[in-house]
């Protein structure tokens, strides 16, 4: 990364990260400061000195914990053989950047820069209280003390910034991202990991919003405990199609502007059929492909294929269903939701159990492993508010019953109906954070 401080390096950074791990690229982020701040405590060293351009003891720091960061980096990349690592730093002299071209290609490592170049005062403004509000480097401090630190520490870098241009740098390969917006000036993009990387910064927004998720209502399918199919929506089905509605107008709080989408099944169109916003179908959200499975229970599978059954329980993300898919198939097919998604303003996404265990997986940090178990109920609405550094999810449960469709690891059996007495009226509304 290259840029002053609050331009959104460490936003881009961790999106990037959470894009390519999700996609299985091995990939980690390395933050400068935090070697720096090791080397500052060890050395009792206090942060004036430190942004002080005439303090010789600061310049040797600033080198120590880049030396440092570098270290990991490498170090990481001697324990993979492939991925991407995330040198998250200021990194704004072409000097130190030409260093780091040099040792990282002298360990056989591609370096692509990516720099977030702002002079919009409003933006970095908006930024400097993203960083108050949600970085963990200024969890408990004031607005106040936040912009004075960053202001200190931006006229600081200011003094020797050169930003990135052909004219000098032409045999780099970059990225300029200017005013964090979508206007990005590219150079030398040479492989297809970084034309992924290039197309995913243009898709991105720093404005928090929110993003709406809901799997369809109960379908007939559902409460005969099958899988996979084209069913249409049971009778409390239809009753939640009806309630999403009232939901939509109750809590989306601009839902005069709303899109929703939905796959090409039934039970998700019936869904969205009384709810008046612009609707696009997506076949890309249809429900993991069960395969030779499709239309079967969980008991008839594991009777008819008890090798597959075990297999899928032992390995659920990466098993493939005969003729069907796995978890990996899913998501390669959704990227071109999540970038939408990324791009969107306002949408609530009706869709199948396995797909928004995926969506859910990326937007909220869920590890591969553990995504393909997470719970996803029927008959609730789903907030994902995505902020700068991290994603808030609420999740909105409609009081119309539904069965549950979830299957723990080892039994062939679904959890258990929710029946009547156990639903609260009124909705009931849970929050918690990626
Ligand atoms: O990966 P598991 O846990 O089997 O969940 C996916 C299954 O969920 C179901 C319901 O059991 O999805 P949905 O009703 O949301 O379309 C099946 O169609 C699908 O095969």
């Amino acid at each position: 990364m290259v840029g002053l401080p609050a331009r959104g390096k460490s936003f881009i950074s961790q999106k990037i990260r959470r894009y390519l791990s999700w996609l299985s690229v091995p990939t980690e982020s390395f933050t400068q400061s935090s070697f720096r701040k090791k080397r500052a405590e060890s050395l009792k060293f206090m942060d004036d000195e430190l942004f002080d351009p005439l303090n010789e003891k600061g310049k040797k720091l600033r080198l120590l914990s880049h030396q440092d960061c570098m270290g990991a980096i490498l170090n990481w990349f001697s324990n993979h053989q492939s991925g991407v690592a995330i040198y998250d730093g200021a990194n704004i002299t072409r000097d130190i950047r030409k260093k780091i071209k040099e040792t990282l290609s002298s360990s056989d490592v591609q370096t692509l820069f990516l720099e977030s170049y702002c002079d919009d005062e409003s933006k970095v403004r908006a930024n400097i209280q993203d960083i108050n509000q949600t970085s963990p480097d200024y969890m408990d401090k004031t607005v106040e003390y936040t912009l004075a630190d960053l202001k200190k520490k931006i006229r600081f870098y200011d003094s020797f910034y050169e930003p990135m241009n052909v004219e000098y740098e032409g045999d780099c390969t970059f990225i300029k991202v200017l005013n964090l917006s979508s206007e990005i000036l590219i150079n030398r993009i040479e492989s297809y990991l970084q034309s992924r990387i290039v197309y995913y910064v243009m898709n991105l927004h720093v404005k928090p919003r929110y993003i709406w998720l809901s799997r369809h209502g109960e379908s007939q399918y559902n409460l005969e405990g099958k899988i996979g199919g084209d069913a249409d929506l049971s009778e409390r089905g239809w009753k939640y199609a009806r309630r999403l509605k009232d939901m939509a107008e109750k809590y989306i709080p601009n839902h005069g502007s709303l899109h929703v989408w939905t796959s090409t099944l039934t039970r998700t169109q019936q869904t969205a059929s009384f709810l008046p916003y612009p609707k696009k179908t997506w076949k890309a959200l249809d429900e993991l492909d069960a395969g030779s499975c499709d239309g079967l229970t969980y008991e008839e599978i594991a009777e008819r294929f008890p090798e597959d059954f075990k297999a899928r329980d032992d390995n659920k993300f990466e098993y493939r269903y005969p003729g069907g898919e796995s978890y990996r198939d899913v998501i390669t097919r959704l990227e071109p939701i999540i970038m939408e998604l990324e791009n969107q303003e306002n949408v609530l996404v009706i869709t199948h159990q396995a797909v928004l265990r995926c969506i859910y997986a990326y937007f909220m940090n869920v590890h591969q492993e553990e995504s393909p178990w997470m719970s996803i109920p029927l008959h609730t609405l789903i907030r994902l508010e995505i902020r700068a550094y991290d994603t808030l999810v609420t999740r909105i449960k409609a009081d119309i019953p539904a069965v549950s469709t979830y299957k723990e690891k080892g039994t062939s059996k679904l959890g258990e109906t929710r029946d009547n007495s156990k639903i609260l009226a009124g909705d009931v509304i849970s929050t918690g954070k990626s």
